[in-house]
């Protein structure tokens, strides 16, 4: 059988209108394979609740919430996130310093503390989308700029594409986490996703976790998938 029991690096982003058909999604996946993305959809149809349900199941989970605001409200949103257990949150960078600095402090101290990243430049975007919100430096330097801002603000990591990862492991170290979403195995559709990257380039290029929608929530067959991409990172990772 194929194991990972470790650290899976795969996330699935649980794209679901409500809980029974999430919890019926992952009903066959194995969680030491993936751990599950609930975001803003799922969350505001479903709650803690369905944090709890995954989690009873054995499930980590990436609370997707991408608090933007002012300090003091984000602060106070990440000390109730973390009070749900979950193994990851998230920000937007462009909230900037302050911001990110009191998520952080928000979460010291605390028991298994739940990573907190923030999200550097949002993969549905490209050079004119981030021109024409006043950003002309393009996708790349923008990415790099916040990336660098969140790690001097203590976070653990960033949310940025794959095409990105290479340059942030060589400016922030590999240690520093890339989770990338804007995946797309070979042959799937790309949606809404301007900046997309195969799980294998990705890994390649330094992606610490990859996040994954509709590639698998959309297949016929998700554990297969899974499985498939997991073969894929083998690869790579065996070369
Ligand atoms: O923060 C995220 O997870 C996120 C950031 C980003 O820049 N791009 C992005 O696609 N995401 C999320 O990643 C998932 C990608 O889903 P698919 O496009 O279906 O694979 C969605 O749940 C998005 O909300």
């Amino acid at each position: 059988m194929l194991t990972e029991n470790t650290d899976p690096r795969i996330i699935i982003a649980l794209d679901f209108p409500d809980a029974d058909s999430a919890l019926s999604f992952v009903k066959p996946l194995d969680p030491a394979l993936c751990r599950l993305k609930v975001g803003f959809e799922l969350f505001v149809a479903a709650g803690p609740a369905l944090v709890e349900a995954l989690q009873a199941r054995g499930f980590q989970v990436f609370l997707d919430l991408k608090f933007h605001d002012i300090p003091n409200t984000v602060a106070s949103a990440c000390r109730a996130a973390a009070a749900l257990g979950v193994w990851m949150i998230n920000v937007h960078a462009g909230g900037g310093q302050r911001m990110m600095e009191a998520a952080r402090e928000a979460l010291e101290g605390g028991v298994d503390r739940p990573l907190l990243i923030a999200v550097t430049v949002l993969t549905s975007m490209d050079d004119a989308e981030l021109g024409a919100c006043g950003i002309g430096r393009g996708v790349d330097a923008q990415a790099r700029f916040l990336a660098r801002l969140t790690q001097e603000s203590g976070l653990d990591g960033v949310v940025c594409s794959a095409r990105e990862a290479a340059a942030l492991r060589e400016d922030l170290g590999a240690a520093f986490l890339k989770v990338t979403p804007g995946i797309r195995p070979r042959g799937s559709e790309a949606g809404d996703q301007k900046r997309i990257v195969t799980p294998a380039d990705a890994l390649r290029d330094g992606a610490t976790h990859l996040v994954i929608g509709r590639p698998i929530t959309r297949a016929q067959d998700p554990a297969t998938v899974l499985a498939d991409i997991h073969g894929e990172l083998a690869a790579v990772m065996e070369a």
